[in-house]
């Protein structure tokens, strides 16, 4: 994310790039009072709780249940989200039903709607450049899902850079087709990109503004009708995010927006019937889904994301920062987070894990560079640490412990970032190979050694994985980046000296590989593939060849 340039460098070059690019849209009064906004990132407190609404038929809405969010840091409640419950879905079916399967625009439909959504995405690209803008959605991030300043600026970074792509013309060329001659004269087919109509989109905690103004503007962008349910423990974001959209002139009945819980939102989806829904979330999850919805749905599910170290020992310093941002950043809670690191025996005599060592324990609660684990609780992780320390051969390498003076409540998790030493045949045993790739949405990796001739082993372990989402493999040696990404299937694969497995920006496809089911976010081709499906129109106007007759039955 953005971790090779300063905050500072950042804001410049972002700050910069505005000027340059949209002097004539009226900036100061968005810098001065944040025109659509309705909270105070820096104020929000027990005693002063912020509310989430949820957004229908054109209007912000309560509902009958409020769900307190304590925060994260101290346990104080801070947040009332409105959640819809079973009884209150029929507005969002009516409203997600009124849209046909041919959706709100297509290229023979409201094509000026192209051009609408290139406006909308420059003038909300222009805001999020504006300090004043990105510090608020920076600092509303830290408040719901702690991360260090530089990492929830990054998600803010890359969803200005996302809409600045497509800006101006880049929607409508999302929409290109193209033609193929015929067989005859008058005949000639058209492939176009259609819209499904409506969708949904639902989305997880960890990136509470990328993830979802990448895949939502990727489906209005494409003309869908989408219904928005972020993870209600952060979707106040997204609740701010939406109401800049409306002040940047996103039309109001083109999203909905829903705070529930996953059963009334199970129930929607069954009543409403989206002709497409993206997933971004736990893999559990994913599968009912699948069930539930018939197969209309693209997932990007989990990922136990692995690094290769390859035989070519380089850059100690540099490479062992990078597994240290991959492992640990925003506490190991990225899909894209480096699990398990499969280090060549070279390696191993170098000084890479006692520098990982020294550079994990940099961290500190303090800048949120660590800080509370959303999903698991530390008793989960510590017990996750017993039982493959039980592997013979296995060690811990450092943390293991749970985070020491602090107020995280004891729903959340608390742990030092985590690293354990399993031996290789180990993992690959039938009895353990589960427990060692089980995803812990946290601070922990798994840390391994290979020979010189294992190298078929690694590949072994690789190929028993179930989610292929994101891998690095650290070497400069053509021929051994050949043998690996020849033999594996990860959708997002960094190669060379300076791979990684986070930190995708809006311009790296970011999604798995392997899977018929799976999406993708950020680039065109992303937003082509989950947004939109083929359609042929084959033109075939004559005229008739002369002396035509009407031929035999065949
Ligand atoms: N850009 C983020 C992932 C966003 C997820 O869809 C990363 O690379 O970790």
């Amino acid at each position: 994310m953005n971790r090779f340039l300063s905050r500072s460098q950042l804001r410049t070059r972002a700050t910069q790039n505005a000027a340059a690019w949209f002097s004539p849209f009226s900036i100061s009064r968005s810098v001065h009072s944040l025109p659509f906004a309705t909270v105070d990132a820096e104020e929000i407190s027990g005693s002063q709780p912020a509310e989430v609404l949820n957004f229908v038929q054109g209007k912000w809405k309560g509902a009958s249940t409020w769900n307190t969010l304590v925060d994260p840091l101290n346990g104080e409640p801070f947040i009332k989200v409105a959640e819809v419950d079973e009884i209150e879905i029929q507005p969002f079916v009516e409203s997600l039903s009124k849209c046909p399967k041919h959706g709100l625009h297509n290229p023979f439909k409201a094509p000026e709607r192209y051009l609408l959504y290139g406006d909308i995405s420059a003038k909300a690209a222009h805001m999020l450049s504006l300090p004043k803008v990105s510090d608020f959605f920076s600092r509303l991030i830290q408040r719901v899902a702690p991360k260090s300043y530089q990492q929830a600026f990054g998600e803010v970074y890359v969803t200005q850079k996302f809409l600045e792509n497509f800006s101006g013309d880049q929607v409508r060329f999302l929409a290109r087709s193209f033609g193929v001659p015929g067989n005859h004269i008058g005949q000639q087919s058209h492939g176009f990109r259609w819209p499904y109509g409506p969708v949904a989109i639902i989305t997880p905690f960890n990136f509470p503004l990328e993830i979802p103004v990448l895949q939502l503007m990727g489906a209005l962008y494409m003309g869908n009708k989408p219904i928005l349910k972020v993870d209600s423990k952060v979707s106040i974001v997204m609740e701010q995010m939406m109401r800049l959209l409306h002040y940047c002139g996103l039309p109001v009945d083109d999203v909905d927006f829903i705070n529930s819980d996953g059963k009334t939102m199970n129930k929607l989806l069954m009543e409403a019937n989206p002709r497409m829904t993206l997933f971004t979330g736990s893999s559990r999850v994913a599968e009912k889904l699948v069930g539930d919805l018939k197969g209309r749905i693209k997932l990007e599910d989990a990922g136990f994301d692995w690094k290769i170290l390859g035989p070519d020992v380089q850059e100690v310093d540099y490479v062992a920062w990078v597994c240290d941002q991959d492992a640990y950043a925003c506490s190991g809670q990225k899909c894209s987070a480096q699990s398990i690191l499969f280090m060549h025996e070279n390696w191993s005599s170098s000084s890479l894990i006692s520098k990982l060592k020294d550079l994990a324990q940099r961290r500190k609660l303090e800048d949120l560079t660590i800080g509370p684990v959303l999903t698991f609780t530390t008793e989960a992780m510590l017990e996750h640490k017993n039982k493959l320390l039980k592997i013979p051969g296995s060690k811990l390498l450092f943390g293991g412990e749970p985070l020491k003076n602090h107020s995280i409540p004891s729903v959340y998790g608390a742990l030092k970032p985590t690293a354990i030493y399993v031996p290789l045949e180990e993992i690959l045993k039938e009895g353990n190979y589960e427990l060692v790739t089980r995803e812990i949405f946290g601070p922990f990796q798994i840390v391994t050694e290979y020979k010189k001739d294992q190298l078929p082993l690694v590949l072994d372990a690789l190929e028993r994985m179930h989610a292929h989402l994101t891998a690095a493999v650290v070497s400069n040696d053509p021929i051994f980046l050949q043998n690996v990404i020849g033999n594996t299937v990860n959708g997002t694969t960094y190669a060379g000296l300076r791979a990684r497995t986070t930190g995708a920006p809006q311009n790296h496809w970011f999604g798995p590989a392997g899977d018929p089911r799976g999406a993708g976010i950020g680039t065109p081709e992303a937003i082509k593939l989950v947004w939109s499906c083929h359609r042929e129109i084959i033109y075939d106007f004559g005229p008739l060849p002369k002396k035509w007759e009407i031929p035999p039955s065949t």
